[in-house]
């Protein structure tokens, strides 16, 4: 997909948000889009979606299928959270089944029967999330994702990404408080001044380190995932160990790319 000389404004006489934006994501890449507040990184993303169209210049090459997870999930639908997202599947042309993995994974279960208006805006961007997977977008946008969620569901960010990188998609990300800057092998782009620009990656931390699997109780879940962060531990993900066995790419537990996420551990010898 590419950016092909992109001109963005909000209106008519506004300064430009965007101005002559030239760049590619290719299969399989991420991209974390960082930029200060009000730089424009929503503004790409939309476009990225096809959510806004440019005044100039085209996004091209576009997935067909598009998960957009936006900075606000847009909870004022007089649906209860499991409909909607059984909906959403139904729409997509899947399985209700489909929202039922994504909801279980996402931890919630317990809030399928509560009315969207009525979540908390954590679980709100849960069901965000669940309803743009629930599409198995080869092109997922994620702005700002790790506003407002819990600390498990934080871990879950980047391997979702990874599921979808390793099947061949685009991952879109944005961040402005420089939170996934360490996202493994990420792309960065800068969005300042109107313009994007390539950024560097931060240097990857150094790494003499060895995995250790614990488990705890699941409503111990959360504050453990926040003590062993505060400790400074990487917190590497968390994984229902009683819930079924997936069997496919985007399933629970999805066994290829999480297979392929831990072979990358592996294969530098720390286990
Ligand atoms: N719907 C809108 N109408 C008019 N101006 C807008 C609209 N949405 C965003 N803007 C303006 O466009 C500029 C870029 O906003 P954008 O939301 O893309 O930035 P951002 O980098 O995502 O910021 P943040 O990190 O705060 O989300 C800002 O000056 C913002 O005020």
């Amino acid at each position: 997909m590419r950016f092909d000389g992109v001109w963005f404004r909000y209106a008519r006489r506004a300064d430009w948000t965007l101005r002559a934006v030239d760049a590619a994501v290719e299969p399989g890449q991420t991209i974390v889009v960082l930029g200060r507040n009000g730089a424009g990184k929503s503004t790409l993303l939309q476009l990225a979606a096809g959510v806004l169209r440019p005044q100039r210049g085209a996004v091209r090459e576009r997935p067909p299928v598009v998960g957009w997870v936006p900075e606000r999930f847009p909870a004022d639908q007089p649906f209860t959270a499991g409909d909607y997202l059984h909906r959403m599947a139904a729409l997509r042309g899947h399985d209700p089944g489909q929202a039922d993995e994504w909801i279980e994974r996402l931890l919630l279960t317990g809030h399928t029967g509560t009315r969207l208006s009525d979540l908390s805006k954590g679980t709100a961007q849960k069901v965000g999330l669940a309803q743009a997977l629930i599409a198995r977008p080869g092109l997922l946008i994620l702005d700002e994702p790790w506003e407002g969620l819990d600390a498990v569901a934080r871990t879950l960010i980047p391997e979702i990404v990874a599921e979808v990188t390793a099947t061949g998609g685009m991952v879109l990300v944005s961040d402005h408080r420089g939170e996934i800057a360490q996202l493994p092998g990420a792309i960065h782009w800068s969005v300042a001044d109107a313009t994007v620009a390539a950024a560097p990656a931060p240097p990857a931390p150094a790494r003499d380190e060895v995995v250790i699997e614990i488990a705890v109780a699941r409503a111990a879940a959360d504050e453990a995932v926040v003590r062993l962060r505060a400790q400074g531990h990487a917190v590497l993900g968390v994984r229902d160990v009683t819930g079924p066995r997936p069997d496919a790419r985007y399933h629970p537990g999805a066994t290829n790319a999480r297979n392929a996420a831990a072979g990358s551990w592996n294969s530098e010898g720390e286990q």
